[in-house]
C-alpha cells in the first residue's frame, strides 16, 4: 500500500422513533448509530513513465465487477469539477453509482475551491460491514464466515439491503476519506468540531442530490455525529441552488458547506446528551430478508397527511409525546436505574400503537400484519423489553431493545430460527427466513481510520 493512504469510517443507523414526524422541523427523531461501519480508503496511483491520467478509480472488492472509473476536470465559469464516468472497456457495461459520483463531483468542487490543491489520481476504496446486505445462507455457514468483510459474490444491484443506511454511511466515509486525502489538516480536519460540521454540510448536499429529494437527512447525520435526538435542517437550504456544473456552482457550495459569505447557516439540531442506553440493555436488529420501497410509502403517508391535517396533527403529536418519552425513560434508567423496565415496555407499546394508526389512516405497510406478528412473538421473549419496525416501516428489519443476557439472546435466536416470515401476511409474496443482524448501537459517528488496517482485504 501506498504510504500516503487514508482512511475513514462512517456508522448506520435505526431511527428507532420519529419515522415520517422527523420530516418536518416541528418534530424530532431518535436515531442510534450502529457498530455497522462503512470504511472508505484513499490511496495514490503509481504513476509510470511519466503518463499521468486524471483518473479516480473507486473499488467495492466485496462485490462482482464493483468498479466504477471517473475522469475529472476543471469546468469553466466556476461551475466546479466536471466529473465523468468512464467506462473499463469497450464491453462491459457503464454500470452508474449515482452516490459515488454525486458525493465525488461535491467534494472535488468543494476542495478546489477552498484550497489551491492538485487533485492527484486515487484509487479509493469501499469496505462495508456484512451487516448492510442480507448474507446469503452459505456464506453464513462457509468458509468466509469469520471474515469482517465478506465477498459476497455477487453484484451489488443483487445484494438485498437490509435498510441500515448504506449510502448515507457510503457518502459520508467516502467524502471524509476523499477531504483527508486532498486538504491539509490546517484546512480540514476531522478531529475538530467545524471538520465534522462542514463534512456533514458536504455529505449531506451531496446525498440529497444523489437521492434527488430533500429527506430529513437524518441518516447523514448520525452517520456524522452518531447517536442522537436529531431536528432535521430547513429544506430550504438544499432548494433553488446552482446544480453541479452550473455556472456559479463552485464559489456557492463553498459558501453553503463552509457557512461563510452567502450561505446561510445550517439549522439543524443534534442532541446527543439526549440519548443513552441503559447498561446491561442493547439494541438487536432482526433481518426478515425482503427490503422494501420507501420513498413511495413516504409520498403516500405525506399526501395523506396534507389531506387530513386536522387528523394528522393528532397522531403526530401524540407520537412526538410517545417518542420523547421513551427517550427520556431510557435516559433516565441509564442515569439513575430501575427495578423493572415496564415503563419503557408501555414507552414501545405507545409508539407501535400511533405508528399502526398512521399506518392504518394513511393506508400504507407501516408496520404490516407479518411484522406485527413477529414483534409480538419477539416481545413475549423473556427479556425482550420492545420493539419496533423502524425509519419508514415496511419490511426492512425489525429494531429490538433486550436485555444484554446470553438467555435473551438465545431464546430469541431459537425463536427467529424456526419462524416464517411471510410477506403480507403470508396471502402474497414468498416466505422468508428471520436472522439476527450482528449490530448493536454505537455512539459514535464518523472516525479517521489507520488506513494499514485495512491492507488484508485490498488488493
Ligand atoms: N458497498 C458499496 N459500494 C458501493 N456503493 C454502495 C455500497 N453499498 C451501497 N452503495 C450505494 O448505495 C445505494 C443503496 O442506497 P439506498 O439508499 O437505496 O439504501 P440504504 O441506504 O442501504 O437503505 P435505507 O435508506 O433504506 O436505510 C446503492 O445503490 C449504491 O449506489
Ligand atoms: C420516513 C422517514 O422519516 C424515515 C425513513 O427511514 P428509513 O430509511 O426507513 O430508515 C424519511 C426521512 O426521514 O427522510
Amino acid at each position: 500500500m501506498l504510504d500516503d493512504a487514508v482512511a475513514a469510517s462512517a456508522p448506520g443507523k435505526v431511527l428507532l422513533a420519529g419515522g415520517y414526524l422527523v420530516l418536518d422541523r416541528a418534530y424530532t427523531g431518535l436515531v442510534f448509530g450502529l457498530d455497522a461501519r462503512i470504511h472508505v480508503v484513499a490511496k495514490g496511483v503509481p504513476t509510470g513513465n511519466g503518463v499521468t491520467l486524471q483518473e479516480i478509480t473507486v473499488t467495492s472488492p466485496q462485490f462482482e465487477g464493483a468498479v466504477w472509473q471517473y475522469g475529472y476536470r476543471m469546468a469553466e465559469r466556476d461551475s466546479g469539477v466536471d466529473v465523468t464516468p468512464l467506462r473499463a472497456d469497450a464491453d462491459l457495461r457503464l454500470d452508474r453509482n449515482v452516490f459515488l459520483e454525486t458525493a465525488l463531483t461535491y467534494t472535488l468542487s468543494y476542495v478546489t475551491s477552498i484550497a489551491k490543491v492538485h487533485i492527484k489520481p486515487a484509487h479509493v476504496f469501499i469496505l462495508a460491514d456484512n451487516d448492510y446486505y442480507s448474507s446469503p445462507k452459505d456464506i453464513d455457514r462457509g468458509a468466509g464466515a469469520g471474515s469482517q468483510f465478506y465477498n459476497f459474490a455477487l453484484p451489488l444491484s443483487r445484494a438485498s439491503k437490509t435498510g441500515l443506511g448504506s449510502s448515507a454511511a457510503l457518502v459520508t466515509a467516502f467524502t471524509a476519506a476523499l477531504l483527508k486525502y486532498y486538504l491539509p489538516t490546517s484546512i480540514f480536519d476531522l478531529a475538530t468540531e467545524t471538520g465534522k460540521r462542514r463534512l456533514h454540510n458536504l455529505a449531506q448536499a451531496a446525498h440529497c442530490a444523489a437521492q434527488g429529494k430533500v429527506g430529513s437527512g437524518f441518516d447523514v447525520a448520525s452517520a456524522v455525529f452518531g447517536s442522537c435526538l436529531y431536528r432535521r435542517f430547513s429544506p430550504s437550504l438544499l432548494m433553488d441552488r446552482p446544480e453541479a456544473g452550473a455556472k456559479g456552482f463552485a464559489t456557492q457550495l463553498c459558501a453553503l458547506i463552509n457557512e461563510s459569505g452567502s450561505g446561510a447557516s445550517w439549522d439543524m439540531e443534534i442532541v446527543k446528551e439526549a440519548v443513552k442506553v441503559p447498561k446491561g440493555l442493547r439494541l438487536v436488529m432482526c433481518d426478515v430478508r425482503c427490503g422494501s420501497q420507501t420513498p413511495g410509502m413516504v409520498k403516500k403517508v405525506l399526501a395523506w397527511r396534507k389531506e387530513k391535517p386536522e387528523e394528522a396533527k393528532i397522531i403526530w403529536d401524540e407520537l412526538q409525546e410517545a417518542n420523547k418519552a421513551l427517550a427520556k425513560e431510557m435516559k433516565s434508567v441509564a442515569e439513575q436505574g430501575s427495578d423493572g423496565y415496564e415503563r419503557l415496555t408501555q414507552c414501545f407499546t405507545r409508539i407501535r400503537h400511533g405508528m399502526r394508526l398512521m399506518s392504518r389512516e394513511s393506508d400504507v405497510p407501516i408496520e404490516p400484519p407479518a411484522q406485527t406478528e413477529l414483534l409480538d412473538a419477539c416481545t413475549r421473549v423473556d427479556g425482550v423489553i420492545g420493539g419496533v419496525v423502524p425509519g419508514a416501516g415496511g419490511f426492512d428489519a425489525i429494531s429490538l431493545l433486550i436485555q444484554d443476557t446470553e438467555s435473551t439472546y438465545l431464546e430469541l435466536e431459537q425463536l427467529l430460527s424456526e419462524w416464517t416470515f411471510a410477506q403480507d401476511g403470508g396471502s402474497v409474496g414468498k416466505a422468508s427466513s428471520v436472522s439476527i443482524l450482528r449490530v448493536r448501537e454505537e455512539m459514535s459517528g464518523v472516525k479517521s481510520e489507520d488506513a494499514s488496517f485495512y491492507k488484508t482485504w485490498l488488493p
